[in-house]
């Protein structure tokens, strides 16, 4: 099994509260991990799961994807759990599209809807 320290977790507006039932369905799993995610995601994770501690960056349209992007780059993050919205059109797309981009780049497991977060939290073990 992969193992892996820090998961990145990120949704779009429309997709907040399937990642908080992400989140909240498997939080003893998730309580082992580092967990960072854009600020807005963060902050509503954090309300449906306060056992979990999730670093929070900007929010995503304000940078807060670039920043993900950037810790990717310097390795800070083993694994981006990412519920996009394909039917909003987004100011910061080309931010979207950098951060998975990277994490293409970088060949990180990268899940983009529940049914692959899903199968893919089951791979993971808690590393060092
Ligand atoms: O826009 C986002 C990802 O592209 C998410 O940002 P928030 O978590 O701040 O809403």
């Amino acid at each position: 099994m992969p193992q892996a320290r820090c998961i990145a977790m990120i949704a779009h507006d429309q997709k907040k509260d399937d990642l908080c039932a992400f989140a909240g369905s498997h939080e003893a799993r998730l309580s082992a991990f580092t967990l960072v995610a854009t600020g807005t995601t963060g902050g509503r994770i954090q309300q449906a799961c306060p056992k979990l501690t999730v670093r929070r960056m900007k929010s995503g349209p304000l940078g807060g994807d670039q920043q993900i992007g950037a810790m990717i780059a310097t390795g800070e993050i083993d694994a981006l759990v990412f519920f996009v919205d394909p039917l909003t059109a987004m100011p910061h797309d080309v931010d979207v599209k950098a951060l998975t981009r990277l994490a293409i780049v970088y060949d990180l497991p990268m899940a983009l809807n529940r049914a692959t977060a899903d199968r893919l939290l089951r791979t993971m073990e808690p590393g060092e």
